[in-house]
């Protein structure tokens, strides 16, 4: 069973897919992790990035992960081309996993699940939800960033309320102490579910 987790930036993913790691029957797919995996692996992946983006793209090899940043995030024409390069071939490394795991309870978290149409390798969705300005706090505490650098992402995801509209669960994450409780009642449910696959 595939259960997307996504939310947008800072909403707390991360911290909610910690909490399901602990539970039974269940394996992790982290997207973001993956997709830079495969960005710093795949000579397919990163021929078509230095075509498209520069030599800058790799710094000693490794992706530079500002300069990417810089130029996809106030472009949507070149993220929309970055994601071109990245999301089908992070697709086809999810399909290999899913294969792998098919009995088991497989947390997929995506940051942009619904904007990349990865919402269909899903049975299940969970949206989790933090107030955007909640969020930016969060992140430019956890990343020693800037605003702006926030609200430039922000600007390319979609907007909570669509996403809770195509969720099957919403967890709200005001308060770390009421999020265990929210995550293992999820848990319960999708243990009840796995019984009748
Ligand atoms: C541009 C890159 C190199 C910047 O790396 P950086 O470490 O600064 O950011 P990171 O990847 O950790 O993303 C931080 C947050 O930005 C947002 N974000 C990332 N990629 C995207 C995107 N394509 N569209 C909208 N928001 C995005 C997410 O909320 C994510 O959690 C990186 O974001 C990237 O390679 N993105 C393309 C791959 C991708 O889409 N990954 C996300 C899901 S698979
Ligand atoms: N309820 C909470 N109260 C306070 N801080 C929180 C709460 N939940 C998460 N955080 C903190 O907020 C930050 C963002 O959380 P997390 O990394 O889980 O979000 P994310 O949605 O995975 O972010 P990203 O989209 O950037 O990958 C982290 O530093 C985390 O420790």
């Amino acid at each position: 069973m595939v259960v997307g987790v996504t939310g947008g930036i800072g909403s707390g993913k991360s911290t909610v897919t910690g909490l399901f790691k602990e539970m039974d029957n269940v394996v992790l797919y982290i997207a973001d992790k993956e997709a830079k995996k495969l960005m710093n692996h795949s000579s397919k992946i990163r021929q078509a990035v230095i075509l498209e983006f520069g030599k800058e793209s790799y710094k000693d090899g490794i992706l530079n992960r500002a300069y990417l940043s810089e130029c996809v995030f106030n472009n949507k024409e070149k993220l929309k081309r970055l994601n071109a390069i990245v999301h089908p071939e992070v697709h086809d490394h999810f399909g290999e996993f899913l294969k792998e795991h098919e009995k088991a309870i497989i947390i997929y978290e995506n940051a942009i699940l619904f904007e990349i149409g990865s919402d269909r390798f899903c049975d299940v969705i969970i949206t989790v939800f933090t107030e955007e300005k909640e969020r930016i706090r969060r992140v430019v505490e956890r990343d020693n960033t800037t605003e702006k650098e926030v609200l430039d992402r922000i600007k390319n995801q979609w907007k909570d309320e669509k996403k809770i509209m195509l969720s099957n669960y919403i967890i709200t994450n005001n308060f770390m102490n009421r999020l265990h409780s929210q995550v293992k009642q999820i848990h319960n449910i999708l243990t009840k579910k796995m019984n009748y696959i």
